[in-house]
């Protein structure tokens, strides 16, 4: 749908509307009362958010991201799915799947009682999903920008067989300084480690809080429902409810990393870490026929 279809069949006047982004990707921008946001309908994507009077946004997008139609953009909320990470029936394959690669249609932009805003997309199966994943699918991705944001995917199987997913809200969270940055929650948990530095298949278990002095990509299992992130620098704490996930990824990519990575600055493993609500590693999610199973994580922003 072109920007005047979707806003004449979508816009709240004064609160949400269609306009076009970099690389002609459609964006939505949301400002409630409650809350700014910048949505996109590709890979049904959160990039901003921004509570009342909170001057530094939630989330980071890197100023190198890609914005173009075949490619994943770095940062916000990026939807992962029907895999995350490697994929495992072909590792070479882009990882996290290709949700976040598709234009979602909008089928839905609703002001809530309380003065939120919610936003449904929609994504099914076509003959390009088929080649690269063969099954029939539908996905809806709702997200609500009020005074918290919440972000949930639900995946319905619409085919005759059985498939198995794993799935993630890859978050990238903005930080003031990682050196003052603590994870809370993870306290006992066990973790499979991911780090560069790391021998493979090696696994730890989380004591006290977790903080950031070198590369972090740990995938946590059995995690309570609520994580946090303490943020001195900025002077403010992240609150991550999750739902229907019991396992959580912690990456920063550090110095060698983010040099590595050409969507991001050099510099910026100083600005982002990542607190990811999954299905992963050893929560493999299995979907009966027309059977629908759902993930959804709700951020909050606290002053410290
Ligand atoms: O695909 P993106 O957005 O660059 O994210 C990549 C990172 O995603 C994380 O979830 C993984 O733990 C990292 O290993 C990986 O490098």
């Amino acid at each position: 749908m072109d920007l005047d279809a979707l806003n004449a069949a979508f816009d709240l006047p004064g609160v949400l509307r269609f306009v076009e982004g970099r690389g002609g990707l459609t964006l939505i921008e949301i400002d409630n009362g409650l809350a700014r946001a910048t949505l996109t309908t590709h890979g049904a994507q959160v990039l901003s958010y921004r509570p009342a009077g909170v001057r530094d946004d939630l989330l980071f997008v890197s100023k190198r991201a890609y914005f173009a139609p075949d490619r994943e953009i770095k940062g916000g909320v990026p939807i992962c799915w029907p895999w995350f990470g490697r994929d495992p029936a072909e590792p070479e394959r882009i990882i996290h799947g290709f949700a976040r690669l598709r234009d979602w249609s909008v089928l839905a932009c609703e002001t809530r009682p309380d003065g939120a805003t919610w936003v449904r997309f929609g994504l099914a199966d076509e003959a390009e999903t088929h080649a690269l994943w063969p099954h029939y699918f539908n996905l809806w991705v709702e997200v609500t920008v009020g005074a918290t944001l919440s972000v949930s995917l639900t995946t319905r199987n619409a085919g005759d067989e059985p498939f198995a997913i794993t799935q993630g809200l890859h978050a990238y969270f903005s930080i003031g300084d990682p050196a003052q940055v603590r994870v809370l929650g993870l306290d006992g948990c066990r973790y499979l480690d991911k780090a560069a530095e790391a021998p493979p298949d090696a696994v730890g278990v989380q004591s006290g809080l977790l903080g950031f002095e070198a590369e972090v990509n740990r995938i946590y299992e059995s995690v309570p429902p609520s994580l946090m992130i303490e943020d001195e620098a900025l002077q403010r704490r992240i609150r991550i409810d999750s739902r229907h996930s019991r396992t959580a990824v912690v990456w920063n990519p550090w110095i060698a990393g983010a040099r590595s990575m050409p969507d991001l600055d050099d510099e910026d493993y100083r600005h982002f870490v990542c607190v990811e609500t999954v299905n992963a590693a050893s929560e493999v999610i299995r979907v009966a026929p027309q059977q629908e199973v759902r993930i959804g994580a709700e951020y909050r922003l606290e002053s410290l």
